[in-house]
C-alpha cells in the first residue's frame, strides 16, 4: 500500500503523538534519504546516533530539508555532513509518509550510484554495507518498506527467507 499524508504508515501507534498541538494541523516534516548502491547491489545502512529519536536503529543516511532546499540539495548536504561523501546525481525513487510519536514525516528516497570520498561517520554512527535479507537490527519502522521495495525490484525471495 502507498502511504500518503492521508494514510500514513503508523509507527508505535500505542504511544502519544508528542508534536500534535490541539486544533493546529500537524506539520509534515520533509526528509531526504539516500540509498547508496554499489554495482554488486550492496547498499549502505547507518545506525541512528545517540541523542536522536530511535537511537541505535538502522536506516538509510539522510535528514530533514532546510528552508528553501530541494530534496537533492538536502541529500547532498546531509550526506556530506553525516558520512563525509560528495554524491553525484540523486535519482528520486519512492516517497512515503510515516506517523511517528515524535513527528509526521514525508520521506523522499533517492537512489545514488556515484559518490566521491571515503566514508566517515561524523556523528558516531555505525555503518554497514548490506544486501537482502539484512543482517542488522533493529531497522527503523520507516525504513522497513524500503527493504521491501528493493526486494520487489530484485524479484526474488520474500524478506527473511
Ligand atoms: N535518514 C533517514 N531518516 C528516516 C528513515 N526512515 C525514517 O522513518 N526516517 C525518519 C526518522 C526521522 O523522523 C526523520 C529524519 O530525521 P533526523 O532527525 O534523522 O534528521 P536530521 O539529521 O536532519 O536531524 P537533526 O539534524 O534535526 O537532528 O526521518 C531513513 O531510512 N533514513
Amino acid at each position: 500500500m502507498k502511504h500518503t499524508a492521508e494514510r500514513p504508515l503508523v509507527a508505535d501507534g500505542d504511544r502519544p503523538r508528542a508534536d500534535v498541538a490541539k486544533g493546529a494541523p500537524r506539520k509534515l516534516v520533509q526528509v531526504a534519504v539516500g540509498v547508496l548502491l554499489q554495482p554488486d547491489g550492496h547498499f549502505l545502512l547507518t545506525s541512528r546516533p545517540e541523542g536522536k529519536v530511535y537511537a541505535g536503529y538502522w536506516e538509510f543516511p539522510g535528514g530533514k530539508l532546510e528552508e528553501g532546499e530541494s530534496v537533492e540539495e538536502a541529500l547532498r548536504r546531509e550526506l556530506y555532513e553525516e558520512i563525509g561523501v560528495t554524491i553525484g546525481a540523486a535519482h528520486p525513487w519512492r516517497d512515503t509518509v510515516v506517523d511517528y510519536p515524535h513527528a509526521l514525516v514525508q520521506l523522499h528516497f533517492c537512489k545514488v550510484t556515484e559518490w566521491a570520498g571515503e566514508l566517515h561517520m561524523h556523528e558516531g554512527q555505525q555503518f554497514s554495507w548490506q544486501q537482502l535479507p539484512v543482517q542488522v537490527e533493529p531497522v527503523l519502522p520507516g525504513t522497513v518498506p524500503v527493504l521491501e521495495w528493493l526486494e520487489q525490484e530484485r524479484g526474488g525471495v520474500p524478506l527473511g527467507g
